[in-house]
């Protein structure tokens, strides 16, 4: 028989060797995890693979939009993909809007302002407020951000070294012209400024203003086709928009049915049923494939790092335009 003394001392034994193998399961357990999520990890890198190989020493250029930038945890990550981009070996290129901070700017002046078919009405007095808050405050801000991780982000205007050249340009309203002031269509573009930055390492950030090409002057040029104008004079291969939606919606406002390819003649058919920040948008993506960009993107810029998962995975995300 057992004397107390005894029970208990067994009862130990038992219970440590219990502890023991509890321990010894959870320690097995845990690796498993650490494995599992290291080949996932693993699987992702992988997967990057054929992109890196595709797209290295290629020129990628991303509109930033306004909507989109106005939050600051995704302006540091947009910065950093950027940066990703560029020590991943692509060429990026942003081309960045503002009007958010444009209104911002205006409403505190107390000028008053609206837009006719997605595009500003700008007046002399509104180009100086583009002017001055796109290429001293957005500019300089996201020029900020991308060098935090080193010393690449170059601020420029399409006005210098006539990178872009602009004629007036009206706005269509219920499919009639109407006349919106100093908004700008970009006409010629000369890529040298920006090229010599890419080809020194850095990473051009430039703001959407145009020199008028018969010298009177400094257009507003909306970013999304001041954007693809640029990717077409770089030969860019990809074109990457970025807004505050998933994508293009096939029946908006009715329903979020989201388009995740068309072709460029598809969306030539869709343009006039298109309505507000849209328009310039999808103009934007049918001029850059029409003018030779194999791929033109829409992707929702509120989403973290969607320009990484547009780039490097298998996942199609947002809305591509395509040549056929
Ligand atoms: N068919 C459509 N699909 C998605 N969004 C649309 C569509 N038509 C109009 N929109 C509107 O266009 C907006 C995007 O344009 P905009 O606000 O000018 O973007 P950004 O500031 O990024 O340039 C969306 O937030 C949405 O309200
Ligand atoms: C002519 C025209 O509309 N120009 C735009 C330029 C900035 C821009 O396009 O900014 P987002 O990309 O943030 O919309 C504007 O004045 O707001």
């Amino acid at each position: 028989m057992h004397s107390g003394v005894e029970a208990a001392e067994a009862a130990a034994v038992s219970e440590a060797a219990a502890a023991e193998a509890e321990a010894e399961a959870a320690a097995a357990t845990s690796a498993k995890t650490r494995k599992h999520e290291a080949l996932a990890k693993a699987g992702i890198l992988t997967e990057a693979l054929p992109w890196l190989s595709a797209l290295h020493g290629k020129t990628v250029v991303v509109k930033f939009g306004g909507n989109a930038m106005i939050d600051d945890e995704l302006k540091a990550a947009f910065a950093k993909d950027i940066v990703f981009l560029r020590y991943a070996g692509l060429r990026p290129v942003v081309v960045h809007g503002g009007g958010p901070q444009i209104n911002a700017q205006l409403d505190r002046l107390g000028i008053e302002h609206r837009f006719a078919g997605g595009l500003r009405v700008t007046t002399d007095e509104t180009m100086d407020v583009v002017r001055m808050v796109l290429t001293g405050q957005v500019q300089r801000d996201i020029v900020g951000l991308i060098n935090t991780h080193g010393p690449f982000a170059v601020g420029m205007s399409g006005e210098d070294a006539d990178t872009m050249k602009a004629v007036k340009r009206h706005g269509v309203v219920d499919g009639e012209p109407v006349d919106i002031g100093r908004v700008g269509d970009v006409v010629a573009v000369d890529a040298g400024a920006v090229r010599a930055l890419l080809d020194d390492g850095r990473i051009p950030v430039v703001s959407s203003i145009a020199r008028a090409a018969d010298g009177t002057g400094v257009y507003n040029v909306n970013a999304d086709t001041a954007a693809a104008a640029l990717a077409v004079g770089l030969g860019a291969e990809k074109l990457v928009v970025l807004t505050d939606v998933e994508g293009l919606y096939a029946d908006w406002p009715a329903s979020d049915e989201l388009i995740s390819r068309l072709s460029a003649d598809a969306l030539a058919g869709l343009l006039p049923t298109l309505s507000s920040g849209m328009v310039p948008k999808m103009e934007a993506c049918l001029r850059a494939v029409r003018g030779g960009v194999p791929r033109a993107h829409v992707l929702d810029g509120r989403v973290p790092h969607a320009l990484l998962l547009e780039v490097f995975t298998d996942e199609g995300i947002g809305t591509m335009v395509v040549p056929e």
